[in-house]
């Protein structure tokens, strides 16, 4: 039987990110992809430039209809934009009982770049990330949920542990794309009990534009096909670390990673 996995993300009209990242990456693990739009970027390789959000009637219709008819196996969140987006999504996402949640706090971008705005933080952290299976922050969320400055392993670690503890998802992924040197590419697991170390081989290119939406995307695809939630963030990894060494050199900024390896060989 066909998997289904759903996205509740924004578009990038550039295709390297949000909603066309995550529906390609669904596609590329044989999963079909559906998918709730939360606002509309104009956005290229070298950043983002308007935003416009869908109105919340429209984010929870196409919820409705989404889960009207398909048998959901997993979730993920990305980028939201609004309290009154977050707390429409937590609400649906809570009643459904939809637990196979892959909640990505998309809040500021590796470039630096703000894609959350302040009041919706507090929404995020109250209603959505305490409803996760996994929370995937990259360094510069993690330094704004967990409170702290992040620049070594042993940082990661303690932020993992503090937004584990103070936001009650069930498992934190630190992600290591924005540290520096051979720390970049190092990922942070904790689940209450266990640290765990995901190292993939660092990629050195500056192609990296959709790194996290993918990461993330993948998570869902591998739990959508029964995966459990370890080995489903291990595939996504090595599925992240192959996007990267296939990365399109496009635009003028960061170009998009690669997904049409399995193509290629
Ligand atoms: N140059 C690299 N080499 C190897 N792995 C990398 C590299 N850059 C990022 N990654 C990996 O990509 C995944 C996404 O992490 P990253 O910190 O880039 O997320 P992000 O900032 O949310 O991404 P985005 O650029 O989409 O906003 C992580 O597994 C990270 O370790
Ligand atoms: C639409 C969208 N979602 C997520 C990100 C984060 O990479 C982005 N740049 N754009």
């Amino acid at each position: 039987m066909t998997k289904v996995a759903l996205t509740i993300a924004g578009s990038d009209s550039g295709g390297g990110a949000g909603i066309q990242a995550d529906l390609r990456t669904f596609a590329f693990h044989c999963v079909h992809g559906v998918s709730a739009l939360t606002c509309v970027t104009a956005q290229n390789t070298l950043g983002v430039s308007a935003v416009e959000a869908i109105s919340v009637a429209m984010v929870i219709k196409q919820i409705e209809a989404i889960l009207q008819d398909f048998e959901i196996n997993a979730v993920k969140t990305g980028m939201l934009l609004n309290g009154t987006i977050i707390e429409a999504v937590a609400q649906q996402l809570k009643q459904r009982h939809l637990s196979q949640l892959v909640v990505d706090p998309v809040m500021v971008s590796r470039t630096g770049a703000k894609l959350l705005n302040q009041q919706a933080i507090d929404s995020l952290k109250q209603l959505l990330i305490p409803q996760a299976l996994i929370v995937t922050p990259n360094r510069y969320e993690a330094q704004l949920l967990s409170e702290m400055e992040i620049n070594t392993i042993e940082d990661m670690k303690q932020a993992a542990n503090k937004i584990y503890h103070n936001l009650r998802a069930k498992v934190v992924l630190v992600k290591g794309g924005g540290m520096s040197g051979s720390l970049k590419g190092v990922d942070v697991w904790f689940d209450g009990n266990e640290y765990e170390l995901l190292r993939g081989t660092i990629v050195d290119t500056k192609n990296t534009h959709g790194t996290g939406c993918t990461l993330s995307a993948a998570i869902a695809a591998n739990l959508a096909l029964e995966k459990d939630l370890y080995s489903a963030v291990q595939a996504a990894k090595n599925y992240v670390t192959t996007a990267l060494q296939h990365s399109l050199n496009l635009g003028a900024g960061n170009g998009p990673v690669g997904h049409f390896f399995p193509l290629l060989s």
